[in-house]
């Protein structure tokens, strides 16, 4: 009998409930074909926790992640709250569960489906071979840094300040360069050293750690070149390892290579097997409620869990290849539909996934 694995589930606002009811199915699926066991403990986060308990994150809600193997999450925020500073603040929300937990590495991979490269931005023959993922750090920079505002000569002033310390930069570095070891041995590190001080530590730390994986090709790339490389010559990056801001903004760029950012999976990860996994997207509040989001991004983030906090590397398989056969069998939502009076629901598209699922 295998371990029970239990996993904290925090569905969200707008979309995140939708989405995060068809990978709950997934994990369903995957008991009844492997007999790995999951324990599952749902938990308020976000805006439904604002309205609920009177804070984005209520400690419950944290000791609830804590005392799990790994967290499920869907997507949080939304009109309702995102403008008032007293209510949902990423800083006490998103940012603060992510500091809670340790995890200062977030991975976004950006697979490309052949079958979807009609739906993607950019020309076949572009996207040809493309096969990345972003590694964003994600506890530090101009996130985290000092925010105030102040009366300056010329009005008011607001100040973010971007902090990095070396051994924030040193330890994703390593884990960039780990994860390049076991893909093409390529690394594109990702800075504005040309302005940045931060980017300036940055850049100085990825080549002395460099110096540990002679193995690995390492380039050195400015983020606005960087934006226009993803879209010009996006095949001949492997690996990216960024800073928290950068790596936001250009793995929201890498998604419409695939299609959609309702195809981007991802995994935040710290010092050990834990992790948070979740959509990239957001909690999408012009189409929550109406039963059309994408819930690929979510259920491929459950074949993450399943590989990177788990180790059932035969059930993660079998998530991937289900949504594979899926969509070569012409089956999408709307945001990857050429067609859009083709496009099928959420439920239809996470059923059909785990009817495809095999052991
Ligand atoms: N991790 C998170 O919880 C997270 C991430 C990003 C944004 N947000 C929050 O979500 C809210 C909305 O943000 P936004 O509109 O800038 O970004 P978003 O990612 O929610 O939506 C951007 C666009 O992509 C579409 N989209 C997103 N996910 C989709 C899916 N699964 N299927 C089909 N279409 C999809 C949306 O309809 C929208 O047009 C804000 O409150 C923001 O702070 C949360
Ligand atoms: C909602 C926001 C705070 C968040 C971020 O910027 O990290 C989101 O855009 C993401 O990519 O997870
Ligand atoms: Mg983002």
């Amino acid at each position: 009998m295998a371990e029970v694995k239990k996993i904290a589930v925090i569905a969200g606002d707008g979309i995140g409930p939708e989405v995060v009811a068809e990978a709950e199915k997934v994990l369903k699926r995957t008991e009844e074909l492997f007999g790995y066991q999951f324990e599952t403990e749902h938990a308020l986060f976000g805006g439904i926790a604002i309205d609920e308990k009177g804070t984005p994150l209520p400690e419950e809600t944290l000791q609830v992640c804590q005392s799990a193997d790994a967290v499920l999450l869907g997507a949080v925020g939304g009109p309702k709250w995102d403008n008032n500073p007293k209510e949902l603040r990423p800083e006490t929300g998103l940012l603060g569960i992510r500091k809670a937990l340790g995890l200062f590495s977030n991975i976004r991979p950006a697979v490309i489906f052949d079958c979807l490269k009609e739906a993607s931005t950019l020309k076949p023959e572009v996207l040809e071979g493309t096969d990345l993922i972003v590694v964003r750090e994600l506890t530090g920079g101009i996130y985290f840094g000092e925010k105030f505002r102040r009366e300056g000569a010329n009005g008011q002033e607001a100040v973010d300040t971007c902090v990095y310390n070396v051994n924030e930069v040193e330890r994703i570095a390593r884990q960039a360069f780990e994860i390049a070891r076991t893909r093409s041995k390529k690394l594109a590190s990702v800075d504005k050293a040309n302005v940045l001080e931060t980017s300036r530590l940055w850049r100085e730390t990825v080549v002395r750690v460099s110096a540990d994986y002679p193995d690995v090709e390492l380039e050195h790339v400015l983020v606005d070149n960087c934006a226009m490389q993803l879209l010009r010559r996006p095949s001949s990056f492997d690996v990216i390892v960024t800073e928290n801001m950068f790596g936001d903004i250009l793995s929201d760029e890498a998604a419409m290579l695939t299609g959609s950012i309702g195809m981007l999976s991802s995994a935040s990860l710290g010092e050990g097997s834990f992790g948070l996994y979740e959509p990239v997207h957001g909690s999408a509040p012009d189409i929550a409620g109406q039963g059309i989001a994408n819930p690929i991004a979510t259920i491929l983030s459950v074949a993450l869990m399943f590989r990177l906090t788990f180790g059932y590397h035969d059930a993660a398989e079998s998530i991937e290849r289900a949504v594979k056969e899926v969509l070569d069998a012409g089956n999408r939502t709307g945001d990857i539909a050429v067609d859009k009076s083709t496009a099928i629901g959420t439920v239809a598209m996470g059923q059909l996934i785990v009817d495809a699922m095999r052991k």
